[in-house]
């Protein structure tokens, strides 16, 4: 019986036991880690949950004492738009610990356009803005800056539910700022990225509302690669100058174009300057 840790210290943390976590498949591969789909398994007959475990690849502390903040940020949220949080793993084996969520088995959004793409009406997609923007509302409300809001972090939970999820890069704002500066680039593209983003490091809810505005393109594209915002704005572009080239196209008022694909009847209008006003109109 190995020394079971104390449980009343994170008396809402539910400790899963790495013994019985038998993973499935490979849900999703990043800089630092992958999501696996595993199968919590203590009774050894197949009877047990599917879930969604989170890990580092890398043991480099800095991203240790990263992943260690994601579980905080994930165990404080509680909401129906947002990925729910399970528990956590401790490998001894390999001193990480892992992060257990819900499976959705729809996958990401990309992936569920790609296949559902044509049953997929203006309805269901102005459904799923709004439930990304009610979960972003909620962020908002206990003072996360999420940072990597993009279709490739949306779950899928149902026809009808989406969710946001991955808080690898999420940040509190401290009580008396505006916004959050981070020391070094992240690894996210930064086409997602605002200006004061791309040009000064700084993320804030405005920052936030900026990539929803570049998400509603991905979901009005049907999340169609070839206009994905990355080739749009110039995959031909070496990554090193790639700021620059986003930055003065930004500073020129260049905007990404109206998805073709997007329905007469709804109008995506932006004012994309500094203050990101997103507002969607339907006209009859
Ligand atoms: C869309 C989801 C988030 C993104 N993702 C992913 O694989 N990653 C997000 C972070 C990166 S990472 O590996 O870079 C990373 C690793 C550790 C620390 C920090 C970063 C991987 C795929 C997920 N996915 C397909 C899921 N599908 C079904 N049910 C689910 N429940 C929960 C996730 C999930």
């Amino acid at each position: 019986f190995c020394r079971r840790p104390n449980m009343f210290k994170k008396q809402q943390q539910d400790v899963f036991e790495e013994r019985y976590l038998r993973c499935i498949s490979i849900l999703g591969k990043g800089n630092f880690g992958s999501v696996e789909l595993c199968r919590y398994d203590p009774w050894g007959d197949n009877t047990g949950d599917l879930v969604a475990v989170k890990e580092l690849q890398s043991n480099k502390q800095a991203t240790m004492a990263d992943f260690q903040r994601e579980i905080q940020t994930i165990s404080s949220l509680h909401c129906d738009y947002i990925v729910k949080y399970k528990g956590i793993c401790y490998s001894a084996g390999r001193l990480s610990t892992k992060l257990v969520m819900e499976y959705l088995p729809y996958g990401s959004l990309i992936g569920y356009m790609e296949k559902h793409r044509q049953n997929v009406c203006t309805r269901r997609l102005l459904l799923f803005a709004s439930q990304i923007c009610k979960g972003m509302e909620y962020l908002q409300s206990m003072r996360y800056v999420h940072r990597d809001l993009a279709a490739r972090n949306i779950l899928v939970a149902s026809d009808t539910l989406v969710k946001i999820a991955d808080f690898g890069l999420t940040k509190i704002i401290p009580v008396d700022k505006e916004y959050y500066r981070v020391t070094q680039p992240g690894e996210s593209p930064i086409f997602w990225y605002a200006p004061e983003s791309v040009s000064e490091l700084k993320f804030s809810h405005k920052s936030d509302v900026w990539s929803f505005g570049i998400v509603l393109h991905e979901l009005f594209s049907y999340c169609d690669i070839s206009r994905n915002p990355k080739r749009k704005i110039g995959s031909y572009v070496q990554s090193s100058s790639m700021a620059i080239h986003l930055l003065n196209l930004l500073k020129d008022n260049w905007r990404l174009p109206m998805p073709s694909q997007c329905p007469p009847k709804v109008k995506i209008k932006t004012d994309f300057y500094m203050n990101v006003f997103v507002w969607v109109t339907l006209t009859n």
